[in-house]
């Protein structure tokens, strides 16, 4: 069968828990997918990475385009080799970065035209490009369309006019793709913040026919009220029988509000790059290791864990790290980020499966608010 088997074990309300089966291994859901850019998960080895209990990771099409460049990676048996992570790897198509990391870029119907932020050397990304970068050349398990991704605020006709060249390339890129039953195309919701643009993307998305729908187009600046004004309607226009992936997001009350209104997937830079900032996240809100009050504090950040980053090193030892600007607190604070990411999708998949969802909400965002 085309894609991957997707199978719903429990439902509380909108929110679903259960699990994406690919050729690589199975994915369960709610899921938290850590950001491996450069083929690397920042200032992490992959076997803290899989520890912390993640299933899949992100890579990207835009930054290993340009170094080492796809063709090599290929030539060097593709990303899962290349960076020694055999679990799932969901790339992106790297339309996004495009327009928020190169100097200067044109998007023309063809094709996005860019040069490079490394070196100012010139690239195409074309729909069918994009798909051979991340299916062919990197092997990608979980393949991401060619979208185009406004900025917010954005005018209602520049917002219609991205998303309807989303959906055209979203054709192109399913053409690209063809039959293929150990890799999954996945297509991207557009139309920022206007109801009516997201349900005609969904409907094109829909006709067209995709392994899993992304929500494009949010974590651009909206902020958490403007992003769940939109996720009170856009998972509902998706199938309900695929995966629904929110791209780019984000905090961890972002993500309890959005699998309580039907998400899946999640990824964000958030838990490795508050990390290398000396920001550590609890069940009581976000600390900062720097903050004087921890010189002394004998305790780990959560005794409870099975992250040795959480569970074995005082916070007065993290804080002397910090404030050496040691590597090594790099590297503990992203492992407990990553590690208590997994661990609040773990807690959400828990209260699905037992529907006490709503109970297991008012009680994380009580305790958020003490830290
Ligand atoms: N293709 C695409 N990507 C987005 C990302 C990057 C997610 C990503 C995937 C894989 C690796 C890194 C980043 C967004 N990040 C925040 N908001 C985002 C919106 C979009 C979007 O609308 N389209």
């Amino acid at each position: 069968m085309a894609g991957f088997p997707f199978t719903i074990a429990a439902t509380d309300g909108e929110a679903r828990t259960g699990v994406l089966s690919t050729s690589r291994g199975d994915i369960r859901t709610p899921a938290f997918m850590p950001v491996g850019t450069a083929a690397t998960v920042k200032a992490l080895t992959v076997d803290q990475v899989a520890q912390s209990g993640a299933d899949i990771i992100l890579g990207n099409t835009y930054h290993l385009m340009l170094r080492p460049t796809a063709e090599r990676v290929a030539r060097l048996g593709g990303l899962h080799r290349f960076m020694r992570w055999e679990k799932p790897i969901l790339t992106d198509s790297g339309g996004f970065q495009v327009m928020s990391l190169s100097k200067i870029s044109k998007v023309k119907e063809d094709a996005v035209t860019f040069q490079s932020h490394l070196d100012g050397s010139r690239h195409v990304l074309s729909p069918e490009r994009s798909i051979e970068i991340q299916a062919d050349l990197l092997g990608s398990d979980i393949v991401m369309q060619l979208d185009e991704c406004v900025a917010w605020p954005a005018e209602e006709a520049r917002a219609a006019e991205a998303m309807r060249l989303s959906a055209r390339w979203a054709q192109r890129c399913k053409n690209a793709f063809g039959e293929r039953d150990t890799q999954a195309l996945f297509g991207i919701q557009q139309g920022s913040t206007f109801e009516a643009l997201r349900r005609e993307s969904a409907d094109r998305l829909i006709e067209i026919g995709f392994d899993g729908y992304a929500i494009g187009g949010l974590a651009v600046g909206e902020g958490h009220e403007g992003m769940v004004e939109v996720l009170e309607y856009a998972p509902a226009m998706l199938p309900a029988d695929r995966p629904r992936y929110l791209m780019g997001v984000g905090k961890p009350i972002d993500l309890v509000e959005a699998v309580a209104r039907g998400v899946d997937m999640f990824d964000c830079v958030l838990p490795t790059r508050s990390g290398r900032h000396g920001q550590a996240w609890t069940w009581e809100g976000s600390v900062n290791l720097k903050n004087a009050r921890f010189a002394d504090d004998d305790e780990p950040l959560d005794p409870t864990s099975d992250v040795p980053a959480s569970r074995d090193y005082s916070k007065a030892y993290l804080h002397h790290l910090v404030k050496s600007e040691e590597i090594l607190g790099q590297v503990l604070l992203s492992w407990h980020n990553i590690g208590f990411f997994q661990t609040l999708m773990v807690q959400l998949r828990a209260a699905i499966a037992e529907g006490r969802l709503d109970a297991f909400r008012r009680e994380f965002k009580a305790r958020q608010r003490i830290g």
